[in-house]
């Protein structure tokens, strides 16, 4: 059966510009614009030339190979022609393969934020239309508020996506502006737009997420009868953001309902690269990726819950709705106070330790867990430590130092040139192979003193741990009160590439970050020995 082609549109640069804190350079553009056309979206719209001058510069070439390159803008003025249209201009100037026009399709938007007439206002549309096919470049128009529109004034709305429509546009997209349609209005819409005469082939969806349903409302658009959908990466764009094209992609691809009708762009290989696209683009943006993103996060197939993670070391299928490497995501069975002996065996497996089921120890370590869990720990986010505290548990760990004391000071003093500065100074006590050393360091708080100090001299180890660094830390007061414990996360890495996170957790923050510093060494010296194959004593 021959399946009917659906068009990919993404306004990232777009309409994502708009996005409370993001803020493209030209650079930014062209990295984004070359991951979308290598992920094979049809369209990728660039922002809008002549709005300013990072959009003008970045329209002064094409920037995709494959994709459509769109320059974006609204239709030309009322009182002028479009020959005489400075913002015109720069749409046709560009070296966009097509422009996409913002058109009013609301009678009320007309009036009140245009103020002009509803007639001027679809002659507007018909010769910016007209233009843009004159010379030589695809047309579309977004038909702004055009759900609103249609609830209000059905008749005038219909009137702007025919006038769009029979100008010559190829897409007339109807734009779900205010976000606050439903999949059941969008629905309906569709299918009397489609009765009032313009076929969904060329009809598209631009839907925004203000009630969380803008992936719902594309889907149902095409399930109506659109044949192209807009949306940005992440999700990103003006308020709550546009459809996310990382939710909905995949859901174009895997599911049945929509893979046996409908074909994109997107190859099942392509999509293998999806989750690596989508934290580029967080990278990108200088923000953490949402763990919980359907499909790319890192909590999308993970499971903390003993019952799940029984059944999915029987078989995936059981608690999963796609496989994971489907979108380049991986499976995490995390261990916990949530787990039974399923978490744990998959989790040690899955660091080379291995252990019976029937292995009383096993029964120990699940114990301790839930046992410190109980008193603040968490070891879902804390790798490094479990692995320690398993390895521990279940073969004993060697001591490569002892700590026998260590303080932190804090001092707010007058500097030489009379400056009131702050100063934290630290000094660690530890004991290596028999011999005591004494390290005194300062640092930007307390706790850098303390990791300064702490790394300061640790013998025959101390080669080892040169290129251990921390990457973040992290304080969460567990509950309020005199009574209140503090866990601290710290994230490190080296020069092998490899990062992992420990915690520490006690009634001072002091304390609970040297227990976390405390771990980060010792899993970085066993990690070392590990590597090299050599025992513990070695
Ligand atoms: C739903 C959407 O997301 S649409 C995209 C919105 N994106 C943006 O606005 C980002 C880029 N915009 C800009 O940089 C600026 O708005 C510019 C450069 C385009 C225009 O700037 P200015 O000329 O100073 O106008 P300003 O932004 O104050 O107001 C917009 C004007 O466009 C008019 N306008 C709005 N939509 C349309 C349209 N579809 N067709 C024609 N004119 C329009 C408004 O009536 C208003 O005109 P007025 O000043 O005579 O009242
Ligand atoms: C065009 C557009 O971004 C909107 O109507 O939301």
């Amino acid at each position: 059966m021959s399946r009917e082609r659906l068009y990919l549109y993404d306004t990232t640069l777009r309409d994502g510009q708009q996005t409370p804190g993001v803020d493209f350079s030209v650079e930014d553009k062209i990295a984004v614009a070359r991951m979308l056309d290598e992920f094979g979206l049809d369209y990728v719209e660039g922002g809008y030339p002549g709005a300013n001058p990072t959009d003008t510069e970045f329209f002064g070439r094409r920037q995709t190979a494959a994709a459509k390159f769109v320059a974006f803008g609204m239709t030309k003025r009322v009182g002028i022609s479009a020959s005489n249209d400075p913002g015109l201009a720069a749409l046709l100037q560009s070296k966009a393969d097509a422009v996409c026009f913002v058109a009013k399709s609301s009678e009320y938007q007309v009036r009140v934020a245009l103020g002009c007439t509803a007639e001027e206002n679809l002659e507007a549309i018909r010769a910016s239309v007209e233009a843009v096919r004159r010379a030589g470049k695809e047309a579309m128009v977004d038909c702004e508020h055009f759900f609103d529109g249609f609830k209000e004034n059905p008749g005038y709305t219909l009137a702007c996506a025919k006038a769009a429509y029979e100008a010559g546009a190829r897409w007339v997209v109807l734009c779900d502006t205010n976000g606050g349609t439903q999949p059941s209005e969008v629905r309906a819409i569709v299918k009397q737009v489609i009765e009032a005469g313009i076929p969904g082939e060329n009809l598209g969806i631009h839907a925004h997420d203000d009630t969380g349903q803008a992936v719902a409302n594309s889907l149902a658009a095409v399930e109506a009868g659109v044949r192209q959908v807009q949306g940005t990466l992440n999700g990103i764009g003006e308020r709550c953001g546009n459809a996310n094209l990382v939710t909905v992609m995949p859901t174009l691809v895997l599911k049945p309902a929509y893979a046996e009708r409908f074909e994109t762009g997107i190859s099942a290989e392509r999509l293998t690269g999806l989750s690596r696209l989508s934290r580029a683009f967080d990278e990108l943006l200088n923000r953490a990726p949402a763990a919980q993103s359907p499909y790319v996060g890192q909590s999308a197939f993970a499971t903390k819950a003993g019952i799940h993670a029984s059944a999915l070391a029987k078989e995936p299928a059981t608690y999963e709705h796609v496989p994971p490497e489907a979108v380049g995501n991986r499976r995490r069975v995390m261990v916990s106070d949530q787990g039974g002996k399923a978490n744990f065996l998959a989790e040690l497996a899955r660091r080379g330790i291995d252990v019976p089921k029937s292995d009383s120890r096993l029964d120990e370590l699940i114990a301790v867990v839930k046992e410190r869990e109980a008193s603040g720990y968490a070891y879902e986010g804390a790798d490094a430590s479990f692995e320690l505290l398993a390895r521990k548990v279940l073969h004993g760990l060697p001591e490569f130092f002892g700590v026998s004391g260590f303080r932190c000071m804090v001092e707010r003093r007058f500097d030489a040139n009379g400056q009131l500065k702050t100063v934290s100074e630290a000094v660690v006590r530890i004991e290596v192979d028999g011999e005591q050393k004494m390290s005194v360091a300062e640092g930007h708080g307390p706790v850098n003193a303390l990791d300064i100090a702490l790394r300061k001299d640790l013998g025959r180890y101390q080669d080892e741990i040169a290129d251990l660094e921390l990457a973040d830390y992290k304080v969460r007061i567990l509950n309020g009160g005199t009574g209140a414990i503090t866990r601290v996360l710290i994230e490190s890495f080296d020069g092998t590439g490899a990062r992992w996170w420990t915690v520490g957790v006690s009634d001072n923050i002091i304390d609970a970050s040297f227990q976390a510093l405390m771990d980060s060494i010792v899993y970085k010296l066993m990690k070392n020995r590990e590597m090299a194959g050599l025992t513990a004593a070695e």
